[in-house]
């Protein structure tokens, strides 16, 4: 599945986010692709893409929407080349593209009727409809209320359901019958809700048969859910699936046992623990440069997203376990066993048939033998971390655990283990451990992974402004500080960029606990949205934050972006936004600051609780790795591909030449503050009316 490109054209499926964007937005539209709008007053329509075409115009007819480049369904057309174009494959994939609605124009060009399965969708009644309200047909608000619940309807599929998997048909069969979501969407999941989201708007109900899900894509009603989670909404389906591999650790906790738990883990994250992690980070980071010398000696080529992998795998191992899988330097089979598993609750978390739940599975079927195998493996490990940590308990108050020198075993185990007062059972420890081996490993890798890919595909003048930053900060260091990496703003800034363009995850799931009636936000539904008690939501964090409603430029990756204000007054509720809400205590700009646009790492009383922990250890990582080397991406970027389970992977690996330091502080020639003037507002991204006097 290919990469979306960032940067791509605007086309004329979006919509016009605010005044100060649209006049610009509307010039590019036309320029590059000949919006519904105005096709007929040229003879030809250019296409500014890899893959530009001359269109005769006279073809377009008023109801015919042109396809999309960067859609859904472009990618989905353009991972059938013309070798493979044949067999019975060949023949299913074309059947698909008639009933999805694609046709095909005698000049190759394609455009989109409407599918046979768009009946599917439950979404704001017609007259509502997002695209038609936004092209301006329907003034003001409508009056009424929808309601949503959970639908026992027909086997309902959607307009991607026959797409080549994998390339046979019978993988597809096999990932249908075992309810792979992605297998059904034809691709990531979150691209169908993205393309979904651009003709239904922020709210709507997808069903796969006898499933339905709400898909919400709207700060204000995001907001509403996270913030009354977990009270009024649970973790639902998520739980299910997650239970048998994390048991009552804190994601897929119950709102009982997670109240309790998280009581007693929060105290784990102080912030002289966090201090001390900064060298675990750091002798981390050492064990990579020293691979990476080795490589750029022998220009050998370096997939940084697996360099990156077992990076945090060790990190992860010693700050929750004090366990060291040394996969950095080794291949064993206990890291082998970790990898199966999290790709297994990867599937698991993907698939709406619980496959995993047929009688005696762990006994017949291929993959869940393997699991059990894995799981027996690494829960005995983990049991023998735990008696050995149980028998040399040393208890505690909190307070001073908090004061205690860190010593030889700095992990989350030893604390947990020595708190005063709590009730532990191996299973809770087990479970907790378990829970945060899985959420704070693959994430940060992720984060560094599409840091790394959007620094290499963006302007030089930046990766030469965040070097500068990293350079003067650590003139003369080996590793920075808790401090240093307060002062590298840039550096932060983009990392939290890329968890932007690719969050991880890229939905969260919750389930209505309880009726309730959500806000109308961007849907202009003035009585607001009831869902009904036991009601699947999907908040998609990837159409979130690359919105046009929500973010200036959102498919771009700009790192600079988070020191400019944003705001929407077409979108009720919403406050926009606003760099100065940044709270000085965190090392990113958080939801609060973006109103619940950005969801970075949840929000609500179910935020992530290794935020920090996250930021610091991806930041000391980058740091590192910036001090002393330059990277350049192998092959062109959309080579890079992407796909996906809990978190986004790349398709193929992120292959890059890397090369000793080549200088030491870059000439960035203001390059930064070059962003935000050509952008209208002051050198430090202010408005220009905000700053003192108006003065530039
Ligand atoms: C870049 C790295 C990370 C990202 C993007 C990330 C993202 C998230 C998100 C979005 C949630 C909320 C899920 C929801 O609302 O359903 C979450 C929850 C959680 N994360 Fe992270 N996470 C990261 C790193 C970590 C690390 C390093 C740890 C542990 C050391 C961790 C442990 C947890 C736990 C335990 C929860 C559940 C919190 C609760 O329900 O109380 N995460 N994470």
């Amino acid at each position: 599945f290919q990469l979306p490109q960032h940067g791509r054209p605007m086309t004329n499926k979006r919509r016009l986010p605010c005044t100060r964007l649209r006049s610009t937005l509307e010039e590019e539209d036309v320029k590059t692709i000949g919006s519904d709008a105005a096709p007929h007053n040229k003879k030809t329509t250019k296409l500014v893409s890899s893959q530009s075409l001359d269109i005769p115009t006279n073809l377009i007819s008023d109801e015919d929407i042109m396809l999309d480049l960067s859609s859904y369904e472009n990618s989905l057309l353009s991972s059938w080349d013309e070798s493979s174009q044949a067999g019975f494959d060949w023949e299913i994939e074309k059947l698909r593209r008639y009933f999805a609605g694609l046709r095909q124009r005698p000049d190759g060009s394609w455009v989109q009727k409407d599918s046979l399965f768009e009946f599917l969708i439950t979404h704001t009644p017609k007259k509502y409809c997002w695209r038609r309200r936004q092209r301006g047909a329907i003034r003001g608000a409508a009056e009424t209320t929808i309601g949503f619940g959970p639908s026992l309807g027909m086997a309902a599929v959607p307009d991607a359901v026959i797409q080549k998997y994998e390339g046979s048909f019978f993988s597809f069969i096999k990932g249908a019958l075992g309810g792979d979501l992605q297998t059904l969407a034809g691709g990531p999941l979150f691209l169908l809700l993205a393309k979904y989201y651009q003709v239904h708007g922020p709210i709507f109900n997808l069903s796969f048969g006898p499933k339905s899900f709400l898909v919400v894509s709207d700060p204000v009603m995001a907001r509403h859910i996270l913030k009354s989670s977990p009270e009024q909404y649970c973790k639902g389906m998520l739980a299910e699936i997650l239970e048998p591999i994390m048991g009552d650790g804190l994601i897929p906790a119950d709102p009982k046992i997670w109240k309790v738990r998280r009581r007693a883990v929060t105290p784990g994250f102080h912030k002289r623990w966090l201090n001390s992690m900064i060298d675990l980070f750091a002798d981390s980071a050492d064990c990579l440069a020293d691979d990476l010398i080795m490589k750029s000696q022998t220009k050998e080529t370096v997939d940084m997203e697996e360099r990156f992998c077992s990076v945090t795998l060790d990190i992860i191992g010693k700050a929750v376990f004090n366990y060291d899988f040394g996969s950095v330097t080794k291949e064993s089979p206990i890291v082998k066993a970790v990898y199966r598993v999290l790709r297994e609750a990867e599937h698991r978390s993907s698939s709406f048939i619980p496959y995993w739940d047929l009688p005696y599975a762990d006994q017949w079927m291929g993959g869940q033998v393997e699991f059990r195998k894995d799981m027996e493996m690494l829960d005995n490990i983990l049991a023998g971390l735990i008696n050995r940590a149980v028998e040399t308990r040393s208890e505690a108050s909190v307070e001073e655990l908090e004061e205690r020198e860190v010593g030889e075993d700095p992990s989350l185990l030893r604390f947990l283990c020595d708190m005063r007062g709590e009730d532990l059972t191996s299973k809770v420890l087990r479970d907790d451990l378990m829970t945060m081996l899985i959420a704070g490993h693959e994430t940060t890798a992720a984060m560094l992974t599409w840091t790394v890919f959007g620094l290499s595909e963006s302007d030089p003048g930046l990766t030469k402004e965040i070097q500068a930053e990293v350079r003067t900060v650590m003139a003369g260091k080996d590793r920075p500080t808790y401090d240093d990496v307060f002062k590298m703003k840039k550096l932060r800034y983009a990392l939290i960029e890329a968890l932007r363009l690719y969050p991880e995850p890229p939905v969260l799931i919750r389930r209505a606990r309880e009726e309730d009636t959500l806000p109308a936000g961007g849907s202009g539904l003035k009585g607001g949205i009831k869902v009904l008690r036991g009601t699947d939501i999907f908040i998609s964090t990837w159409n979130l934050h690359r919105a046009p409603e929500y973010w200036d430029e959102p498919e771009k990756y700009d790192p600079t972006r988070w020191e400019r204000p944003f705001s929407n007054p077409d979108i009720k509720d919403w406050l926009g936004y606003n760099p100065e809400k940044i709270s000085s205590q965190f090392l990113y700009p958080n939801e609060i600051a973006a109103d619940f646009a950005f969801l970075p790492f949840g929000a609500g009383k179910r935020k992530c609780i290794g935020d920090q922990f996250a930021m610091l250890e991806a930041s000391v990582t980058l740091a590192m790795l910036m001090n002393k080397f330059d990277l350049t991406l192998v092959g062109k970027p959309e080579d890079v591909g992407m796909k996906t389970g809990a978190t986004i992977h790349t398709m193929n690996g992120l292959n890059m030449k890397v090369s000793l330091k080549s200088e030491e502080i870059p000439e960035t020639n203001d390059w930064w503050a070059q962003q935000h003037l050509s952008r209208g507002f002051s050198v430090n991204g202010r408005p220009f009316e905000q700053v003192a006097g108006g003065a530039k």
